[in-house]
């Protein structure tokens, strides 16, 4: 289970954006979650994947607290690709990281095998957002945090991205935090949808 335990975070000499904030999810559950837009989402999901520490507050993955000096099992997509992906790294040096290429999972998230060797510049938006979906989706991911994935995508390339993670998250048994504006995409593809302003505001009460 990955456990968000009573987490709340503030930016310098700004207000607190949430207070002993509670989530948890299921290996192999897919949670939606929506909030009005500044209100501390990507916050959060940056939170829970380690990238920023809260003030107050923590994370668990399947009983434990993550260390640095493993793979991460809590890996965020966000809805910048091109911002992700080191730019002077062709697009095989930036998936494998030090482990095999996955044969498997390139297929079902339809990487063809001439973008390996092409430059981030020289890949679409949806291409490289796949490539990201790749490398977030090693064999010790646990928990994936897809923050407004697809949002810049066309309803095509969307369908099919989220077709491949969703087939992708089940047959590995990843839980998945998906947070989006799309309240029918949100619809589609969790099991339960939760309402951002309810975390703030029953910020007592896991959900
Ligand atoms: N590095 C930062 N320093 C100071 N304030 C920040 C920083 N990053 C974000 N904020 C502020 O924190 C608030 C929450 O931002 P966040 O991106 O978490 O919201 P969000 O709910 O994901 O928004 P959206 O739905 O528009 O993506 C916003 O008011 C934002 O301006």
């Amino acid at each position: 289970m990955l456990e968000v335990n009573g987490i709340s975070y503030r930016y310098q000499n700004e207000s607190w954006l949430f207070k002993q904030l509670n989530i948890t999810i299921e290996p192999g559950e897919v949670v939606g979650l929506f909030g009005p837009s500044g209100s501390g989402k990507s916050t959060m999901a940056k939170i829970i994947a380690g990238y920023i520490k809260p003030q107050e507050g923590f994370v668990k993955a399947d009983g434990e607290h993550y260390f640095h000096n493993k793979v991460n099992p809590v890996q965020l997509v966000w809805q910048h690709p091109e911002k992700a992906i080191n730019p002077r790294w062709r697009m095989k040096e930036t998936i494998i990281e030090g482990e095999q290429l996955d044969e498997g999972l390139l297929h079902t998230l339809g990487i063809r095998n001439e973008w390996l060797t092409r430059f981030p510049s020289e890949l679409s938006g949806g291409e490289l957002q796949r490539f990201c979906l790749a490398r977030a989706l090693g064999p010790s991911t646990r928990y994936l945090i897809a923050d407004e994935m697809t949002t810049m995508l066309d309803a095509l390339t969307q369908a099919q991205i989220w077709h491949a993670v969703l087939r992708l998250t089940k047959e590995r048994n990843v839980g998945m935090l998906a947070i989006s504006h799309d309240r029918h995409l949100l619809s589609r593809i969790s099991g339960r949808i939760i309402d951002f302003s309810d975390l703030v505001h029953n910020s007592s009460e896991t959900v």
